[in-house]
């Protein structure tokens, strides 16, 4: 579904991807792992054409997504589905039509046949009998699971998840890992999630990338990338606080820092 090839992209004189290859299968669920700030964010941008590679390749069902016009574009991501950690509900409309509104921007459905297909997909993340509710009358964990909702209302054929885990509570943060899952089974879909929680995605993963310094650094099934022996990806996994992958920003030294007459 989606094959990027020798992908660099670089922000002023920082180099996010230098040569990244990587492969999202159809029907899979396929999970992008690494330090913050890796790049992570950046990978879904550039698979979804908010952002273009400096050299390599990203396509989406064979086509060039960089290469694409702005209507064709427009299209492509019309078959993407996107929950993005800051994809928030709007506030001034209730649960019914927040899930309602992209197909009210994209379709000319009949009001009945709109309601049907907003309940179904509220049925889908188990919150139909919550339709009537305004965001502000929901938990973190059902304001997620309705944008889940509404990143499904046209059906797509890909979903991307940045970090929807983030701020969850172990039992949402359960559901929402079941349901990501459910989803992408019963629908036939392929997703894509990015997230920290190496616990919860390795549990849902069918294929997992672990990506560092602008390069995939171990892929795998979970077994495999449980199995893998080298210190990086162990410290990664495992959580440890010391080891390769590094904590800090790269920077001048602290004790330079400290030192310089700079103002900032
Ligand atoms: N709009 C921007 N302008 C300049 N640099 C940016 C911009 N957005 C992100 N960056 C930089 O690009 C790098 C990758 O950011 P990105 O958000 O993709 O990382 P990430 O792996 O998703 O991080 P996290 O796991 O912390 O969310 C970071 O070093 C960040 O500082």
């Amino acid at each position: 579904m989606v094959r990027v090839r020798d992908l660099s992209f670089r922000r002023g004189e920082r180099v996010i991807f230098d040569g990244l290859d990587l492969d999202i299968r159809r029907g899979a669920v396929t999970a992008v792992m690494g330090p913050s700030g890796t790049g992570k964010t950046t990978l879904l941008k550039l698979i979804t054409g908010q952002l273009r590679p400096d050299a390599g390749r990203v396509e989406v069902g064979g086509v060039a997504v960089h290469e694409l016009d702005k209507s064709a574009l427009y299209r492509l991501r019309r078959r993407m589905g996107m929950l993005f950690q800051s994809g928030a509900l709007l506030t001034d409309l209730n649960v019914f039509d927040n899930v309602a509104y992209p197909l009210r921007e994209h379709t000319d459905l009949s009001p009945s046949l709109l309601r049907k297909l907003v309940l179904l997909k509220l049925e889908a993340v188990g919150l139909r009998g919550a339709r009537a509710l305004m965001p502000s009358e929901l938990s973190g964990g059902m304001a997620r699971r309705v944008a889940l909702a509404r990143a499904i209302a046209l059906d797509p054929e890909m979903i991307l998840y940045d970090e929807p885990f983030t701020g969850q509570d172990p039992i949402s943060m359960g559901a929402l890992v079941s349901l990501i899952r459910q989803l992408n089974d019963a629908a036939n879909l392929t997703s894509v999630l990015v997230s920290h929680d190496v616990a919860e995605t390795t549990r849902i993963a069918d294929h997992v990338y672990l990506i560092s310094h602008g390069r995939v650094v171990a892929q795998g099934s979970p077994a495999e990338i449980a199995a893998e022996r080298s210190t990086w990806v162990r410290q990664f996994m495992d959580g440890e606080a010391d080891g390769p992958v590094h904590f800090h920003y790269p920077g001048p030294s602290l004790a330079e820092d400290l030192l310089s007459r700079g103002g900032r």
